[in-house]
């Protein structure tokens, strides 16, 4: 079905950028940064059954519930795409994304692979960015370096971050976090072009 002069459904869904990449890469800072220069953009809140990392707030970073309420939101199909990740559940929530995306405005979701598969199958205008380490060693460097996690946590991530890394080839465009800086300008510049 093509869409009707003024409808923007189709537009709406060029407007959503996943970005995703193994655990330490910096997407989380990357997105801090370009929200710091540009407040506009916006990200979805994802939910998360994982413990609060100290200075992080409900709401503000994550929705944290417990795994009663994770089920609960996935029974009644609130989310729109959600995985399994180094034991603790993540989940990005429907209604306030497709709320955006209605009405023409830009959405950033930061999730990981699974989910970002889930999006492809489901929205398949999306762009998709991966964001990648200089090196493997650099990434177990910030990985261990940030101090949010346990050795054994840690080492579980890592072995995720290979099969993440593996998969680098289903998205749509790579950039690589060597400068915070540079990676903020390279998103901008690709959420304000349209997909081709
Ligand atoms: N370009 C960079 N150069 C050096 N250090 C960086 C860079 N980008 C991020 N870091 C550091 O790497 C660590 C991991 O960054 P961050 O928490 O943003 O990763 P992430 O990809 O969001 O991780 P996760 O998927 O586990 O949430 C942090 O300590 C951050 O300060
Ligand atoms: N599939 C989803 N992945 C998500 C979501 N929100 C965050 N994430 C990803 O989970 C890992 C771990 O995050 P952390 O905060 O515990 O370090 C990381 O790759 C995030 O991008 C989501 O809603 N869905």
């Amino acid at each position: 079905m093509s869409a009707e002069p003024g409808d923007q459904s189709n537009q709406a869904e060029k407007r959503l950028i996943v970005l995703s990449g193994p655990s330490g890469v910096g997407k989380s800072t990357v997105v801090a940064a370009l929200r710091r220069e540009y407040p506009d953009v916006w990200l979805s809140v994802s939910v998360t059954t994982r413990a609060p990392r100290p200075g992080e707030e409900d709401g503000v970073q994550y929705h944290f519930v417990s795994d009663e309420e994770f089920d609960e939101l996935v029974a009644a199909d609130q989310l729109l795409e959600w995985a399994q990740f180094a034991g603790n559940r993540y989940g990005t929530p429907r209604a306030p994304v497709q709320a955006r995306l209605t009405a023409g405005l830009p959405v950033l979701l930061e999730i990981e692979l699974q989910g970002a598969r889930q999006i492809r199958e489901t929205m398949p205008e999306a762009l998709h960015v991966f964001l990648a380490p200089p090196s493997w060693d650099e990434l177990v460097r910030r990985l261990t370096g940030r101090g949010t996690e346990a050795e054994e946590v840690i080492q579980r991530r890592l072995e995720t971050a290979k099969v993440e890394l593996a998969a680098e080839k289903e998205f749509d465009t790579t950039l690589v976090n060597t400068s915070v800086q540079d990676v903020c300008g390279e998103l901008l510049a690709l959420m304000a072009a349209p997909k081709v």
